[in-house]
């Protein structure tokens, strides 16, 4: 049976929310893992800039294409919980990833709670994918503890995660590996990217707001320290009604990691009480 998730998913996308619009970042195409890594990583790192890292599609040439639900499918979730949520697949995502929404109901008993989101501003979580966190339980990033704070407060107020595939802040895991390689020579997690002739960050968060609107989600409440999410989905129609701020989750390998995310800008409540655990 399929899940009272109280979130629409309309069909269609409005067009004008297919055009990039200002302060938006361009297309990245995806690019082939290379084979010789780790090997030849200061070989690479002399060379300069990866060609792909320079020969981006121009944003204003990126085609226009709606987004639109393709299935929504009802699973049980024992990482949620057991709750039951849909997870949603799309059709035509312009940068052609395999990206899933999971849509969680508002809970059945009482109200929805005021906090930290209202029925009109869903608590929404952007989640890029880490195979090495998400799945195996790296102590090296926060993605772990990060993915299971977002679905258990997703399980408990409703609302959505997208899941994207931008694995490595969009440079692929064999390139995060290689950043790895570097990082433990002496490199920050951007300083390593750059190295191996990549953006420090390539992330674009279009896709993501094209299936937001494939949802019905224009309002959000967006859990996350990273003001670049919050920017990118305004400048693609999203009002973000509001910032809930992420646990820090701190281990003993990544305190480094964490250190270089809040020189780059991420909002890290460090020193908050409780904030080192799950929030
Ligand atoms: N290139 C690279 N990617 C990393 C590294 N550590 C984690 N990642 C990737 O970073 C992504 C998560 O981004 P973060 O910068 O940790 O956090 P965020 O998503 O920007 O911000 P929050 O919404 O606050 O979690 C995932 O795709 C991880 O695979 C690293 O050292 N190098």
């Amino acid at each position: 049976m399929t899940p009272r998730t109280g979130l629409t998913a309309p069909d269609a996308t409005p067009a004008a929310v297919g055009s990039p619009q200002p302060g938006a970042r361009p297309e990245h195409a995806s690019r082939p893992a290379d084979p010789h890594l780790p090997d030849a990583v200061p070989r690479l790192a002399a060379a300069g800039p990866h060609p792909a890292a320079t020969a981006r599609q121009p944003a204003d040439t990126v085609p226009s294409r709606p987004v639109r639900v393709r299935a929504r499918v009802p699973f049980t979730l024992r990482r949620a919980g057991n709750r039951t949520a849909e997870l949603v697949t799309f059709h035509a995502p312009p940068d052609e990833g395999e990206h899933i929404a999971v849509l969680f109901p508002t809970p059945d008993s009482g109200e929805p709670e005021r906090e930290p989101t209202d029925a009109h501003a869903p608590l929404v979580r952007l989640h890029s994918e880490c195979l090495t966190g998400d799945l195996f339980g790296s102590a090296r990033c926060d993605c772990g503890p990060q993915l299971d704070e977002a679905l258990a407060l997703l399980a408990r107020h409703g609302g959505a995660l997208l899941y994207l595939r931008q694995e490595g802040r969009g440079i692929g895991l064999y390139s995060k590996l290689d950043a790895y390689v570097l990082q433990d020579a002496g490199a920050d997690t951007f300083e390593a990217n750059r190295l191996l002739g990549r953006g420090a960050d390539e992330r674009d968060y279009r896709t993501a707001a094209l299936m937001l609107h494939a949802l019905g989600l224009r309002r959000v409440t967006l859990l996350t320290n990273n003001p670049d999410k919050e920017r990118q989905l305004r400048a693609h129609g999203i009002e973000v009604t509001a910032t809930r701020l992420t646990g820090v989750h701190v281990t003993p390998d990544n305190t480094a990691y964490l250190d270089a995310k809040a020189r780059g800008g991420h909002r890290l409540p460090f020193g908050r009480p409780g904030t080192e655990e799950p929030v």
